[in-house]
């Protein structure tokens, strides 16, 4: 009788089939299923000669033919269609065995879906997968959640086919129930706004100096040999220069400026109102996704709105691009900073018990926002493991201080000439609340008690106070 499967995959699209694909070249056993036969045949036709693999048309079959306790990784459609397998695969399964949902799940229905699952005795693992097509294929950064002792039997596999930096794996325990889909959420988040802040540096340049695409594409390039050092910033000098075989224009030029988006985004937006983490730069281009999006809108603002802008003038053309630099490396270091509170905020709220530093070492490498930075983030957070801001880290407090002047110029100078930054201004805004001696809120906690009797807190004594607004103006203490 043949051996049986190592680990089994359903869910055959580019994720499964080339996480599948990675397993068997590492020399795993892997049994690969779908729910539609053709993927199968196909995996099997074109890649069957990369390793062992043991492909089933029927639910029943793909489980027998996986060693016990199995181990089997989903990766579907999140939403329905994880518990639609999830629902196919358990009456084949035996206590002990591991449900593996490697889809961008939402982590409360990873959360629901483990305590379900605990019941039947079937391990549930949450995992977040980061790398795109490429990345399942060669080494993804890999995020699992679920009890620790499923970690024990699936850690040595995952850290064997995750990429790899400096030698250390790009996968490590999160930690319980929803934690691994919670952090890739949070990474997706991170991502939206390292995109939006990309792209604004692109609509700067564009405008700015009146460059082309290609010009732009050689600067991100230039870019990506110092502290910007990322795969989006090496992803978007090779777009800029790429050019459409149909008109042979700039490719860029020809895409419909309308961005969309699967709901990572804007779930780490309502979850950081949930927690009450100012997440500014990532809402702000979760926003700015749903602003292009808004074709009705951008119609009657662009017939009836004045630009009432001024004329760039841009005499140093090497110093504003340096400007838009910094700007960007400043931005991007609030949006970080500020996932990496939200993390901090979900984890003490759900007992998760997440390791910052250790969530930046496995985004170093195989993710979609892998950055040379992202060493310094493990560094801050070696050096102070519950540093309560990473901006305040020393080496970012001085990178983005240095950059301080150039960001105030860049964000100015948007402002005056009718170019939308909301990700550069808002990420500024943020900078200048959180280091704030005073902030204008005393004021709104004024107003509200005067409508609402809401009560506020005295800067020169202890207690809760009321001021009665509608009748003597006597204040009562509270308690
Ligand atoms: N694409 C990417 O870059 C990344 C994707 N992800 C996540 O990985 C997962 C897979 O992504 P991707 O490979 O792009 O594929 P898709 O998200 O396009 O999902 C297609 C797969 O889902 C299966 N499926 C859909 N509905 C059902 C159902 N009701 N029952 C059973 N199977 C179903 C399809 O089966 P069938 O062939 O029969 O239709 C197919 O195998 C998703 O959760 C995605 O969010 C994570 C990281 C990166
Ligand atoms: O998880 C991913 C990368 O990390 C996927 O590519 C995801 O689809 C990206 O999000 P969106 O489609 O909303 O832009």
């Amino acid at each position: 009788m043949a051996e049986l499967a190592q680990i089994g995959v359903t869910g055959l699209a580019v994720m499964g089939r080339n996480l599948a694909r990675n397993i068997a070249r590492h020399g795993y056993r892997v049994a690969v299923h779908n729910r539609s036969y053709g993927r199968t045949e196909s995996l099997i036709a074109d890649h069957g000669d990369e390793g062992t693999f043991i492909a089933s048309k029927e639910t029943a079959d793909f489980v027998a033919s996986i060693e016990r306790p199995r181990k089997i990784i989903v990766m579907v459609k999140a939403g329905a269609a994880t518990d639609a397998v999830i629902e196919d695969l358990l009456p084949h399964l035996d206590e002990g065995d591991i449900i593996i949902d490697a889809g961008n799940a939402h982590f409360p229905d990873t959360i629901r879906r483990e305590h379900d699952l605990a019941q039947k005795g079937i391990h549930f693992v949450g995992m977040g997968v980061s790398g795109g097509e490429e990345g399942a294929l060669n080494g993804p950064s890999i995020m699992p959640g679920g009890a620790k002792e499923s970690y024990t039997t699936l850690g040595p596999i995952l850290e064997d086919i995750s990429a790899k930096v400096d030698g250390v794996p790009c996968a490590t325990y999160v930690g319980p129930d929803g934690a691994g889909h919670f952090v890739k959420m949070v990474h997706n988040g991170i991502e939206y706004a390292d995109m939006q802040l990309i792209a604004e540096a692109y609509d700067l340049l564009r405008q700015g100096l009146g460059l082309e695409a290609p010009a732009i594409g050689d600067i991100f390039a230039q870019w990506n040999s110092g502290d910007l050092e990322s795969f989006l910033i090496e992803i978007t000098a090779e777009v800029l220069g790429h050019t459409d075989a149909k008109t042979g224009r700039p490719f860029v030029d020809i895409v419909l400026d309308q961005a969309e988006q699967k709901g990572t985004g804007r779930w780490t937006v309502q979850n950081a109102l949930d927690l009450g983490v100012p997440i500014t730069g990532i809402a702000e281009a979760t926003f700015a996704r749903a602003l292009s999006g808004s074709v009705p809108q951008r119609v009657a603002a662009q017939a009836a709105l004045p630009a009432n802008a001024g004329q760039w003038d841009i005499s140093d053309r090497d110093a504003f691009i340096e400007d838009v630099r910094r700007a960007l490396y400043a931005s991007k270091v609030v949006a970080y900073s500020q996932g990496f509170d939200q993390i901090a905020a979900a984890s003490a709220e759900h007992d998760w018990n997440i390791d910052r530093g250790a969530m930046a070492r496995i985004w170093r490498g195989g993710c979609i926002i892998r950055a040379k930075f992202l060493n310094r983030i493990t560094e801050a957070y070696e050096r102070q493991p519950e540093l309560p801001l990473l901006l305040a880290d020393e080496y970012f407090a001085k990178v983005v201080g240095d950059g301080l002047e150039s960001w105030r110029r860049i964000v100015a100078l948007a402002a005056s000439n009718g170019v939308p930054v909301p990700a550069f201004s808002s990420s500024l805004s943020y900078y200048d609340g959180v280091r704030a001696n005073r902030l204008p809120a005393n004021l709104i906690q004024a107003q509200r008690d005067f409508f609402g009797a809401h009560t506020y807190h005295r800067t020169d004594a202890p207690g809760v106070y009321h001021t009665e607004w509608s009748g003597d103006r006597s204040e009562t203490q509270e308690s």
